[in-house]
């Protein structure tokens, strides 16, 4: 039996606009349960998703071994969909991956980044769910260049609203240009916490997350939670809260204590009714086991 897991992701903190993700420990989990007639594709999600060979997981597949032997699949995930988790990577990502166990000539892992990023449009989920830990990667060119950083000592406290948002929407609210000088600026905040968190210096860093100038303002009449969250930590005198994804889930890394307490507090505001989740960093990315 082949068993995949993909952790969820939150890309761009902050000012890392298609560029920065962190992988946390809540996981898609893919079993091969052996070959079948037809793909059959048993999953938590619904409707709204399909179980045959319609389904991302497969068709990803199908795209990187075209040639492959219909599987019975079963799909946990407690990765909630469209809601700036990084769900349509891990479908991605256990679909490459079960096609390049299943093929009879495997790509590296390179490659599969590469064939994850042109089918997801960015790096910044897929690149942290593959490797791990907390990722910088560029895609430019048709190119990927991805670099590792230390895995950062700190816990996500993760506010799921209860509508979904799909990042085609949300990339849709986005401008097409930039002033020159707001883009030197965002430019040098998002270098800035890069240099911060490759030195583990957490309190700039955690500042620097809230500076953003290339995505949050244009989305933030989409994800109301921003703005009172943001506040909500600024009254407990915690900062470091962005727009996880295309939202609408809304992050704040910190300590898990000083976290605890401001889930505490969340929960008792009558506007903030999603879930909560406060989650470590997941250091592995994808992982394949064989029994
Ligand atoms: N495990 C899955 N299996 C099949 N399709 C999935 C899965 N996870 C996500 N998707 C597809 O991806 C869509 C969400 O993608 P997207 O808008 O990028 O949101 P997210 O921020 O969760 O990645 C879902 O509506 C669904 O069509
Ligand atoms: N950089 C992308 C990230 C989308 O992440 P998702 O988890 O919402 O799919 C963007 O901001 O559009």
């Amino acid at each position: 039996m082949l068993k995949i897991s993909v952790p969820a992701t939150s890309a761009n903190l902050g000012p890392g606009f298609d560029s920065i993700g962190l992988a946390l420990d809540l996981q898609l989990t893919l079993t091969v349960i052996g070959p079948s007639q037809t793909w059959q594709v048993d999953h938590p999600f619904g409707q709204e998703v399909s179980n045959d060979a319609n389904n991302l997981i497969v068709k990803t597949a199908l795209s990187l071994v075209p040639d492959l032997t219909p599987q019975r699949i079963q799909v946990t995930s407690k990765i909630p969909l469209a809601r700036g988790l990084g769900s349509s990577s891990t479908a991605i990502i256990a679909g490459l991956a079960m096609a390049n166990e299943l093929a009879s000539a495997p790509v590296s892992k390179q490659a599969l980044l590469l064939k994850a990023t042109e089918l997801e449009g960015h790096p910044d989920n897929v690149a942290p769910a593959i490797l791990g830990g907390l990722v910088v990667a560029t895609y430019v060119d048709q190119k990927v260049q991805a670099v590792q950083l230390p895995t950062p000592d700190l816990f996500a406290s993760v506010y799921v609203p209860n509508e979904e948002l799909l990042t085609s929407a949300s990339r849709s609210a986005l401008p097409a240009t930039l002033p020159f000088k707001q883009a030197i600026a965002g430019s040098s905040i998002g270098n800035t916490l890069v240099a911060a968190l490759a030195m583990k210096n957490w309190s700039l860093a955690l500042a620097l997350l809230e500076q953003d100038q290339f995505h949050e303002q244009y989305r933030a009449k989409l994800v109301p939670a921003l703005a009172l969250i943001r506040k909500m930590a600024h009254e407990m005198g915690l900062v470091g809260t962005y727009l996880s994804g295309a939202g609408p889930t809304i992050v704040t890394l910190g300590k898990q204590a000083d976290l605890l307490k401001l889930q505490t507090k969340l929960q008792q505001n009558p506007a903030l009714t999603g879930q909560y989740h406060l989650l470590p960093v997941d250091a592995q990315g994808v992982t394949v086991t064989k029994s």
